[in-house]
């Protein structure tokens, strides 16, 4: 008897013949791809490869030169739901001098497309405080986020990111400039945070050996200059580490 297959996972990122090009300089060509409901998808490319380049795309920031990108179903030109995707761009750092504290910086991540400040409501308090403790940073919500270390500060960003509980978590070298350690306790978190939550990820990273453990040596497909490695969150369950070491300083 033949088996039946029923794919019940939505469409989370639908790539549709995308390319873009700055000027005459083509970047990403005739791109297809889909990203489904709790998979963790890894991007893996060298320098130029049109990394960042496509995840501005993805997150709206530039336009397709042709092609389309589709978000839980609905162009990304359209799409209004930005709640549903928190996004960690790369390089972030703040400037020592910066004056906002870890709380306030958390939850500036309510108004992303918004550029107002408003009354903070108790159930914003609620969320705020919840995101910093998955990210395990209650204890330095009312310090200055410039005076905080690189991998501290990265938590606050994925705070920041998680406040409004994404359904997408899109992050773009989300451990460059901090050490191994702090690395490996980072992609441990996220890696903990895939199998044990219902979010999607899509990550750009340059730790190859990292994205082969955890989501196999075979990149699910490949144009030459950006590899996508992929794995749904049920296929990773039984391999995470349950018991997360706390490494960032
Ligand atoms: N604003 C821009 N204007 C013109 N060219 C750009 C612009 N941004 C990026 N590029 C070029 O597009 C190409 C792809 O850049 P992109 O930043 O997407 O690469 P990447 O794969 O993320 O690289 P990296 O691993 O170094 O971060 C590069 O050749 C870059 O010089």
């Amino acid at each position: 008897m033949e088996s039946l297959s029923l794919d019940c996972h939505q469409h989370i990122i639908e790539i549709e013949d995308l390319s873009f090009s700055y000027g005459e300089q083509k970047v990403i060509s005739d791109l297809n791809y889909t990203v489904k409901e709790r998979d963790f998808l890894g991007i893996i490319g060298s320098n130029g490869a049109g990394k960042t380049t496509l995840l501005k795309m993805i997150v709206g920031l530039l336009p397709a030169t042709s092609g389309e990108i589709k978000l839980f179903g609905h162009p990304v030109r359209k799409f209004k739901d930005w709640e549903r995707i928190g996004y960690v761009p790369q390089k972030n750092a703040f400037n020592p001098l910066f004056p906002a504290t870890v709380r306030e910086v958390v939850l500036s991540g309510l108004y992303n497309n918004k550029n107002l400040i408003r009354r903070v409501t108790r159930t914003q308090q609620r969320q705020c405080l919840d995101a910093l403790e998955v990210m395990k940073i209650q204890d330095i919500a009312d310090k200055r986020v410039g005076q905080l270390s690189g991998g501290q500060q990265q938590r606050v960003f994925l705070a920041r990111a998680l406040i409004n509980h994404p359904d997408l978590l899109i992050l773009d070298e989300p451990t460059v400039g901090i050490d191994a350690e702090t690395q490996a306790g980072f992609f441990e978190l996220i890696m903990h945070m895939h199998a044990h939550h219902h979010m999607t990820f899509l990550m750009v990273s340059h730790d190859i050996d990292m994205i082969k453990n955890y989501l196999g040596h075979e990149p699910v497909q490949s144009n030459g200059k950006i590899n996508f490695y992929s794995r749904h969150s049920h296929e990773v369950q039984d391999c995470v580490v349950d018991n997360l070491q706390h490494t960032f300083t």
